[in-house]
C-alpha cells in the first residue's frame, strides 16, 4: 500500500478560474523522497498546500496511510493528517529560540516527554549547542535545520517541504543536501519535496515526479 495516494485532484483559486492543478494523480511509497519539479507557477506549492489541508480541492481525493483525508464528502483538518511542512521561508517564530521553536510542535506531550523528545531532535539536527539562539543569530542552513526539526518533532507520516534549499548560498546547499538526506534516511521519513533544481532531485530523491501545466 502506498503511504500517499492522489487520485484526479483538481483545484483553482477562486470560482471560474483555471485550474491551477488539473486532475493530477500519483503515489509515494513509505520510505521515498520524491522531487516536484516543474516551470514556475505550474501549481508545485499548491500540491503541497493541499496535501497539508491548506486548501481544499475542487474535486479528486488525497489518502494517506489508507486514510482519505479529502474527498468529496471527507476533510482532515491539517493538524490531524500526520504531515509535517517546511516552508520556503523556514516560518519560524522570531520571538522565540531554537528550543521554544522546536517545544511549539511538542505541546501535546507531558512534559517529561517534551524534554527528552527536544534533546533527541536537537541532536538529529546537529543544534544541542544552538538552542537558546533566536533565530535571526542563525545563519540560513542553521535555520533550515530548526524547521526541520521541529517538523519531524510531530513524528509526521510525511514530510512536505517547498524549496528547502532555495535561501541557501551555493557553498551551503551540498553540505546541508547530505546532511537533510542522512537526516531522512535515519528518520525512515517519507518526503516530498519542491524544487526548481535538478541538482536538488538528483542530490536527494529516489525519484521526481514533473507538474504540467
Ligand atoms: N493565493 C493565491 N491566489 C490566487 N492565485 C494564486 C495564489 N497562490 C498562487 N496562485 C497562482 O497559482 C499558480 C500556482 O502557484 P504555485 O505557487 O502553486 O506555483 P509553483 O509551481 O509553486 O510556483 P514557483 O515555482 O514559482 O514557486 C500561479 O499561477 C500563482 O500565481
Amino acid at each position: 500500500m502506498s503511504l500517499v495516494e492522489i487520485s484526479n485532484l483538481s483545484f483553482s483559486y477562486g470560482r471560474g478560474n483555471a485550474p491551477v492543478i488539473d486532475q493530477f494523480s500519483c503515489s509515494i511509497e513509505k520510505g521515498e523522497t520524491v522531487g516536484i519539479v516543474g516551470a514556475s507557477g505550474n501549481g508545485k506549492s499548491t500540491l503541497l498546500r493541499l496535501i497539508a489541508g491548506l486548501e481544499i480541492p475542487a474535486g479528486g481525493e488525497i489518502r494517506i496511510n489508507g486514510l482519505p483525508v479529502v474527498n468529496e464528502s471527507t476533510f482532515v483538518q491539517p493538524e490531524r493528517r500526520g504531515v509535517g511542512m517546511v516552508f520556503q521561508d523556514y516560518a519560524l517564530f522570531p520571538h522565540m529560540c531554537v528550543r521554544k521553536n522546536i517545544e511549539f510542535a511538542l505541546h501535546q506531550l507531558p512534559r517529561k516527554e517534551r524534554a527528552k523528545h527536544l534533546e533527541e531532535m536537537l541532536e538529529l539536527v546537529h543544534l544541542t549547542d544552538y538552542k537558546e539562539r533566536y533565530p535571526h543569530e542563525l545563519s540560513g542552513g542553521q535555520q533550515q535545520r530548526v524547521a526541520l526539526a521541529r517538523a519531524l518533532a510531530q513524528k509526521p507520516a510525511i514530510l512536505l517541504m517547498d524549496e528547502p534549499f532555495s535561501n541557501l548560498d551555493a557553498g551551503l546547499k551540498d553540505s546541508i543536501r547530505s546532511e537533510l538526506l542522512t537526516i531522512l534516511k535515519k528518520a525512515e521519513m517519507t518526503c516530498l519535496f519542491v524544487t526548481h533544481d535538478w541538482e536538488d532531485v538528483e542530490a536527494i530523491s529516489d525519484r521526481s515526479i514533473h507538474l504540467q501545466s
